[in-house]
């Protein structure tokens, strides 16, 4: 007999939805208040996309006579909606622990980069990798990710700074999207740092009138997906006018802009933002409360990255202030050869440790929120019958554990699930 459903996931003790009335995002009281099913069961169809989902017995009442490819029981467990990390850099070769070892002992961020290390040590690694190794390289990390509940990851260029490298790393991007289980936004941040031997309005002209008009190229005919646009707008990399320039041009090829601002100076970056129309804006360490205000007012949503601060031993972005502002603050981990950290659970651990987020915050900003800076809210970021069967099943009696252990996502991890299909099965999760 042919099955009706790919997947029945029965009688998890909670079901975490994270919103059920179709929210493309959450803020203020929507982000504290999450929706949550004490005893409930989830069905994915054959399509990959949530059915149902409700109370247990209802679902069980409903549907009675139906057949499931795969029926998992999660009695005593929780299910939450896979976590969205909504700032990666993950195609590069040559890790950059000797960096790690100079920061501890005192060196900035910027003192490494002056130095020719940090982000060019990185590109000169990366331009010489052959795009097998680097796809390798990728895959490795994507399913690090995918391992600690990672099921949409941006994921972004820019260690080559020139078009053949950037096109290897949006092209190795490219054949993970279509090849791995994970879903990927991709991001084209050719303005990631200026090249050695060019000024910055040499390299602005590069990225301008070379980088972007080769890739819109190769977007029309099909060989690459490109989601987005990103830019580091910061002192002594690109300055205010150099990043709209860049950014407008991108959105002009129908990219959303997405890019690094006011990380390491205030540099009015949330205010451009805003004005651009952009989806979403990184770091935000440095915002000013002008840049705050923006970007309550035209929905751009805040991508903090805790394990930032948290390395570089920076202050924290304020997130209290942009949460009780009403912005959509969404999370990321910033996974590069800086931050080297593939793990949401850990970034929402740091986000309620560091930024004094409330944990259902901390989630709201994992999925819903995280799903909507990267225009994917319609089909990601919480349990709602149409989304996609994106889901984790943890081995705790209350979902509030992948938070609150720490470092422990290996532990409590049983199931990912993307599109009604097991990605990940760990069977060695025991009772703690
Ligand atoms: N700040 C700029 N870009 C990255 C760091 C990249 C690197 O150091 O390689 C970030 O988001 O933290
Ligand atoms: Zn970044």
């Amino acid at each position: 007999m042919s099955s009706n459903f790919k997947l029945l996931v029965k009688n998890a003790k909670q079901v975490v939805l994270v919103c059920k009335n179709g929210e493309r995002y959450l803020t203020k009281d929507g982000m504290q208040n999450l929706a949550v099913i004490e005893n409930g069961s989830v069905i994915i169809g054959h399509d990959g996309l949530i059915k149902a989902v409700g109370n247990a017995e209802s679902i069980e009442a409903q549907f009675r006579a139906a057949v499931f490819d795969k029926v998992l029981d999660a009695t005593g467990m929780c299910v939450l909606p896979g976590l969205v990390d909504a700032h990666t850099h993950p195609v590069w070769a040559g890790d950059r622990v000797h960096e790690f070892a100079m920061k501890l002992a005192g060196a900035t961020y910027m003192q490494v980069h002056e130095a020719g290390g940090g982000i060019h040590f990185t590109v000169s690694h990366t331009c010489a990798a052959s795009p097998e190794s680097l796809l390798e390289g990728l895959r490795g990390r994507l399913e690090r990710m995918l391992r600690a509940g990672t099921t949409l990851a941006e994921c972004k260029s820019g260690y080559g700074l020139e078009l053949h490298t950037e096109l290897k790393m949006l092209s190795v991007i490219e054949a993970a999207r279509r090849n791995m289980p994970i879903g990927i936004s991709s991001t084209y941040c050719g303005a990631h740092a200026v090249p050695r031997g060019k000024t910055m309005e040499e390299a602005t002209e590069d990225v301008l009138s070379v980088q972007l008009p080769a890739i819109q190229k190769q977007i029309a005919a099909g060989n690459l997906n490109v989601d987005n646009i990103d830019v580091f707008c910061e002192r002594g990399v690109f300055d205010l006018s150099a990043t709209r320039r860049i950014l407008q041009a991108g959105k002009d090829m129908g990219l959303n802009i997405n890019f690094h601002g006011d990380e390491l100076h205030p540099m009015n970056s949330a205010q451009l933002g805003a004005q651009l129309g952009a989806l979403a804006i990184s770091h935000l360490e440095e915002v000013t409360d002008e840049g705050i205000a923006a970007m309550a007012t035209t929905k751009t949503s805040a991508v903090l990255l805790p394990t930032t601060a948290y390395i570089l031993r920076l202050p924290c972005p304020r997130a209290r202030d942009m949460l009780d502002a009403g912005v959509i603050v969404s999370l990321g981990s910033d996974f590069n050869p800086n931050a080297y950290c593939c793990s949401m659970p850990l970034v929402m651990h740091l986000a309620c440790v560091t930024l004094q987020m409330s944990m259902p915050e901390a989630l709201a900003a994992a999925t819903i929120n995280a799903a909507y800076a990267l225009k994917r809210s319609h089909s990601h970021g919480s349990l709602e019958p149409t989304k996609q069967g994106d889901l984790l099943i943890i081995n705790a009696p209350r979902w509030e554990h992948l938070i609150y252990q720490f470092g422990s996502h290996q532990e409590l991890i049983r199931f990912v699930i993307i599109k009604g299909n097991i990605v990940y099965e760990n069977d060695k999760v025991l009772d703690l």
